[in-house]
């Protein structure tokens, strides 16, 4: 039976990074973790579109028509241009509203990740964060630059949401990244971040540059423009936001009419919003979300899965939350070790993965120098898997992770060493298998030596059977009553040492074995 499709309305913004009222931000780790994490998205390349600008300029209104598109495009799996919506239906998704009070606090992630495949057949996975507007009247300086940071180094495409025109503090404030970005790159190949769009909402004139992609490009351009006799402050600063970025775009919006922008009923419905508006909307959204435009997460280089961005939420959000702002040299030694990090934690997987196949919980019980030389292939190919991922930071840096990664390899393995006792049948069993067996055993032999007459082969026997079965009497009511204990321990070591010399002989003779047939294989 098939199931239920999702629907937006089954969907809701999850907040993930909280602001307290200290001024300090919180990581939601479990809420996180229970979207990056799921089983079917872990491994896939991520692709993360986040809004970000001051606040009250439209930003979640704006992602609420990227979620109908997602739902359209990538649950549905529908194409053409319906995804915009019936007239008169109300805008839902992430939280926005009227009014001159900001609404979004902190970062949220929308809790339908949406799966896609991009054109070279790659499956990825795309979220779409709303974020805190900057420059309310109640956060601080420090505040804004911490969440317009954490959006820039988690996104693959940060829209930055501007009014009416692209000014020069607008500039000013990808300061931080263009110095990170600058070290970044003497450190590695390629430019640090992927898709900077700007997307300035309400132009106004359209005789200048007309709306859409072009005349925002035009725009741009004209404003990152670096000429002779401009001061060298501003030259720099041009020329370091364009070595930053992959790919810098614009895109210049129409004024949505007067309902969206002053009416307290306004409820987001498309009768109330002027044509030109949609009109845009549909050039802009595919532009940014059909497959062939999708853009993933690259760090260092490299492309960062579901479960690695996990790792670079956390220590963001650590250097983030000092006293100061990390200056962008933290944020790069921060960027280097979640990176080799992630490279830990996928060659623990190869290992793990191997190891499960090996001796996972359903599986039998191993021979222990099986169960090593399994531990050896495992382990190698992990850490062939770490080297050969690329990694920021240097060679000291992922020496220090590779003895990490052994380190943690090792108890893994000796662990795995005492879950595989566990499963050997004769300790589950223990000291009584051990003596049964003995009786068992014993019984063998005195009706051997009774079948070729060898009466001291039936004493032997006979002793064995009676020997054993005292004990076993002993050790029965010691464990029962709990006296004797001394004694019960005793036999427990004897029993212990017949154990280990019996498994001994078996698994030497099993060994022996096999060296034979293989060197027969060989020989013949
Ligand atoms: N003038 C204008 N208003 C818009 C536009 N898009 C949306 N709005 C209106 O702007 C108001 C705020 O919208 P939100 O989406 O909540 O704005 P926001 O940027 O998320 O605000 P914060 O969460 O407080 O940062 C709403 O009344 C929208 O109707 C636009 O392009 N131009
Ligand atoms: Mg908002």
């Amino acid at each position: 039976m098939p199931g239920k499709v999702e629907t937006l309305a089954d969907g809701r913004g999850i907040p993930v990074v909280i602001p307290e009222e200290d001024h300090t931000f919180v990581l939601d780790e479990d809420a996180l973790s229970a979207l990056l994490l799921r089983e079917d998205v872990r491994d896939r390349a991520v692709v993360v579109l986040s809004v970000a600008g001051a606040f009250r300029k439209g930003k979640s209104f704006l992602l609420d028509f990227f979620l109908r598109y997602m739902h359209h495009k990538y649950i549905l799996g529908e194409s053409g241009e319906g995804w915009l919506g019936a007239d008169d239906e109300p805008l839902k998704g992430f939280s926005w509203r009227g009014g001159s009070e900001r609404d979004t606090t902190g970062l949220l992630l929308w809790s339908q990740p949406f799966k896609a495949t991009l054109a070279n057949g790659e499956k990825v996975v795309i979220f779409l964060m709303d974020t805190q507007g900057t420059f309310d009247s109640e956060s601080t300086v420090r505040d804004n630059a911490i969440v317009f940071a954490l959006s820039t180094m988690l996104s693959s495409v940060l829209i930055y949401n501007l009014s009416q025109n692209i000014e020069e503090d607008d500039l000013q404030h990808l300061q931080l990244f263009t110095d990170y970005g600058s070290l970044a790159q003497e450190k590695s190949v390629g430019k640090p971040f992927q898709r900077l769009q700007f997307l300035i909402r309400d132009w106004s004139v359209p005789y200048e540059y007309p709306y859409g992609a072009q005349g925002g490009l035009k725009l741009l351009h004209k404003r990152l423009e670096v000429h002779e006799g401009q001061h060298k402050e501003l030259q720099t600063l041009r020329q370091h936001i364009q070595a930053c970025f992959e790919e810098l775009a614009c895109f210049l919006m129409p004024h949505p009419g007067l309902n969206v922008a002053t009416s307290p009923e306004f409820n987001g419905k498309l009768a109330d919003i002027r044509d030109e508006f949609k009109t845009s909307l549909r050039q802009l959204v595919p532009m940014l979300l059909a497959p062939e435009n999708l853009v993933p997460k690259l760090i260092g280089g490299q492309k960062v899965k579901a479960k690695d961005l996990m790792q670079y939420f956390r220590v963001y959000m650590n250097i983030f939350n000092g006293s100061e702002l990390p200056t962008p040299k933290t944020i790069l030694e921060a960027t280097a070790e979640a990176n080799n990090l992630s490279a830990v934690a996928e060659a623990r997987d190869v290992y793990d993965f191997i190891m499960d196949e090996v001796c996972g919980g359903a599986k039998p019980y191993l021979d222990p120098r099986r169960l090593e030389d399994e531990h050896r292939r495992a382990k190698d190919k992990a850490l062939h898997a770490f080297h050969s991922k690329k990694k920021m930071g240097g060679g000291e840096l992922a020496d220090s992770y590779r003895e990490r990664l052994e380190k943690e390899i090792q108890e893994q393995y000796q662990q795995l060493q005492a879950h595989n006792e566990g499963k050997n049948i004769f300790r589950m069993a223990g000291t009584p298998a051990v003596l049964v067996a003995l009786v068992i055993l014993g019984y063998l032999l005195s009706v051997l030596g009774g079948a070729f007459g060898l009466q001291t082969l039936v004493a032997v026997g006979q002793m064995i059977i009676i020997s054993s079965t005292v004990t076993l009497g002993v050790w029965a009511y010691s464990r029962i009553s709990g006296n004797m204990r001394d004694i019960s321990l005793q036999i427990d070591g004897v029993a212990d040492t017949v154990r280990n010399y019996v498994m001994r002989q078996a698994v030497g003779g099993a060994l022996l074995h096999s060296t034979d047939s293989s060197a027969d294989k060989k020989s013949s």
